[in-house]
């Protein structure tokens, strides 16, 4: 691989005799990883069902190696939602961040979505996740990957950190900032890397970074934890922004992450920077079986929460939700609570206790049940998603191998047996959507967008 030669220059100063094996790790091969959604199976119990070459990734525990042959992309599992499929080393930051169900938690630069989907497995569909990210494109496909996952509690945002802090000030109690970076640590994994290097320098970068990082500082509780990661070698981003941050915010101080499974100490004497800086992790490609990344974990001091952030109270009419309702008691045998919210026609469950969010742009306000149509409601297919099988009165299950998954997937129309109406369809158990049953015809409601191709 052709490395640029500014950058090559500047990384045999900073590694002196470690240089010849960092740059020797560019010429192998790239590592494939997945992560198991803990929200629908469990991670012994996927090994079991699926026929992948799997080795456990050490620092994530849900984490496994897959081999290039295993297309797992092409999977009625991945449909289902089982996995996501993510680079190794970018599982580290969202294990390190202890994330306890019931949290608040933000992922405040979360497109596509990889550490969400890992941070709101780790809620267990308690407390709420904040996703968000300021690029109205690359959201749509965190949307897909939170949807898919089967996130109930998730408020996705497509704001900037100036905007959510004013309205978020000491909410948090875990955030990610998963910063914006050079991407250096990305070039043997996307060539296109090395492309966006030579555009989004390191000096843009670290700007982004520095001005990002205050208001996510903002936004988290006294006593709250803020992990700050990149996929970047460069100092300048790493324990330079840090540094920098860290000069401006004496409430902060860093967390060492124990340094182990191949990870390596951050490096503050490479910008003259505080010793406590060697608690962060950097990644290397020629000590692990991964990426470039950089993870810092951060705490604030303890105090006394000075901002109470306003919960308004949700009411919507039972006379408005009256077809929901029935569509409920036909359909689902759990009650579901917490506060509704409407937006045009589509019905939202929200976490509890989320702020008012008026004025910003939110793109989901929490679980999309459906939506309520003239006399009658339409069930989503995020609602299937967020849904167990035992959750539903009405399912047809079908075992991996029928044919009939594939062609559901595919949108078609199924010439099958089952109750009339509204049945979830899974494969072995899994939820993959909805179809409606009409006269041994299953009539296909799957995304449009979501088919298998
Ligand atoms: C490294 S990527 C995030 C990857 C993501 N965390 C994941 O695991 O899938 C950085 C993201 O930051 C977003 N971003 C850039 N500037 C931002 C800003 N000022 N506020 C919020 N997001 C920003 C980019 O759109 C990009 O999606």
């Amino acid at each position: 691989m052709k490395l640029p030669v500014q950058f090559e220059e500047k990384m045999k100063n900073l590694l002196k005799e470690e240089f010849n094996q960092y740059v020797k790790s560019f010429e192998e091969k790239r590592h494939y990883g997945l992560r198991v959604n803990t929200l629908k199976i469990e991670p012994d119990q996927f090994k079991e069902r699926v026929d992948f070459q799997l080795s456990p990734v050490p620092w994530c525990k849900e984490g496994f190696y897959y081999s290039e042959e295993d297309k797992p992309a092409k999977h009625p599992y991945y449909y289902a939602g089982l996995y996501y499929i993510q680079e190794p080393s970018a599982m580290a930051p969202g294990a390190v961040l202890d994330v306890q169900p019931g949290d608040k938690v933000l992922d405040l630069c979360a497109a596509p979505g990889g550490k969400s989907t890992q941070l709101g497995a780790k809620l267990k569909q308690e407390g709420v996740l904040f996703a968000n990210d300021i690029s109205a494109t690359r959201i749509k496909a965190l949307i897909k990957n939170i949807e898919m996952a089967g996130i109930r509690n998730a408020v996705i945002t497509n704001e900037t950190p100036e905007r959510l802090s004013e309205r978020l000030e000491e909410y948090f109690d875990k955030i990610l900032v998963d910063a914006p970076c050079s991407g250096e640590g990305m070039f043997r994994k996307e060539p296109q890397a090395l492309k966006n290097w030579e555009s989004h320098g390191v000096e843009k970068c670290c700007s982004m970074q520095r001005n990002m990082l205050p208001y996510a500082a903002k936004m988290l509780k006294p006593g709250g934890y803020m992990l700050y990661s990149t996929c970047t070698f460069s100092p300048e981003e790493n324990e330079g922004s840090i540094e920098e941050f860290l000069k401006n915010h004496p409430d902060f101080e860093v967390v060492p992450i124990p340094h182990e499974n191949g990870f390596a100490p951050g490096r503050p004497e490479w910008i003259g920077g505080r010793e406590s800086l060697r608690g962060a992790v950097r990644l290397w490609p020629h000590k692990v079986k991964g990426e470039g990344h950089f993870l810092v974990l951060l705490h604030k001091k303890e105090g006394e929460i000075k901002n109470k952030v306003f919960i308004p109270k949700r009411e919507v009419s039972d006379k408005v939700l009256e077809d929901f309702y029935n569509f409920m008691k036909e359909n689902i045998n759990v009650k579901l609570e917490g506060d509704f919210k409407i937006h045009g026609d589509n019905l939202y469950l929200v976490p509890k206790d989320v702020p008012d969010l008026n004025g910003l742009r939110i793109i989901r306000s929490g679980w999309l049940l459906g939506s309520l149509k003239k006399n009658r409601f339409e069930p989503s297919h995020v609602m299937a998603m967020g849904l167990t099988k035992d959750m539903v009165k009405n399912s047809i299950d079908l075992p991996l191998e029928d044919p009939n998954v594939i062609r559901y997937l595919k949108g078609e129309t199924l010439q099958i047996e089952g109750h009339k109406g509204w049945n979830l369809v899974c494969v072995d158990g899994y939820p993959l959507g909805w179809g409606k049953m009409q006269q041994n015809m299953l009539k296909n409601k799957y995304y449009p967008s979501w088919r298998w191709m």
